[in-house]
């Protein structure tokens, strides 16, 4: 039997494999999720993915372990997990109205074989009031997620539309990550 290990503490991953019905275990550590600037967003993203996916890997040797990384990138700035109620307002003004990106790394690490890719979604919001924007942020929702908004919850009210793989936005994009896993060798019954 093959170990599957996902190196996330991310809900939403562990969810999303899930409905796969898989049978994976969950192993998160703490990686420093600094990077150099220079970097572009891709680079960012799988460079990120890659860390977690290695420090879990180093304990568990036995294992195939998907690591990921989310960003929201706007006006050429890379947007993270805000760090408080003012920054959650000012990123969810900057993307009022507009077209971001969502990038998602990901990372799969195993004995023989590793890879790691990255999958991009354009999304469009809605002119934002700043109504919508205070109400939206006193709900508690952003302040886990990249870009201070979740699309899978109250979020998707925040959003015109979208293009590209809707599961990248949300954290992993499972359809692209299942196919390398399979072609890495790691048996799937589908
Ligand atoms: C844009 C967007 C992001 N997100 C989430 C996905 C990620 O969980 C999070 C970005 O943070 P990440 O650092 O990618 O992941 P994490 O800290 O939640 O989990 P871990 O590092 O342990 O794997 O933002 C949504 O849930 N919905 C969205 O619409």
């Amino acid at each position: 039997m093959q170990n599957l290990i996902l190196a996330s503490s991310s809900p939403r991953r562990k969810e999303l494999l899930e409905n796969l019905h898989l049978t994976f275990a969950i192993s998160s550590s703490e990686v420093d999720e600094s990077y150099n600037p220079k970097l572009t967003p891709e680079e960012v993203v799988m460079e990120l993915a890659e860390r977690k996916a290695r420090a879990v890997f180093n304990q568990h040797r036995d294992a195939y372990v998907i690591g990921a990384d989310t960003i929201v990138v706007a006006n050429e700035q890379i947007l993270g997990k805000p760090a408080d109620e003012a920054e959650a307002i000012s990123m969810l003004h900057s993307l009022s109205g507009k077209q971001h990106h969502v990038y998602t790394g990901v990372s799969i690490v195993s004995q023989t074989n590793s890879t790691k890719f990255y999958e991009k979604t354009e999304v469009w919001f809605w002119e934002l009031t700043d109504n919508e924007i205070t109400t939206y942020v006193k709900s508690g929702e952003p302040f886990d997620k990249a870009g201070a908004y979740g699309i899978q919850q109250l979020g998707s009210l925040l959003v015109k539309k979208i293009h590209g793989d809707y599961f990248t936005v949300v954290g992993l994009p499972v359809s692209r990550t299942l196919r390398e896993l399979k072609r890495l060798g790691y048996q799937l019954p589908f």
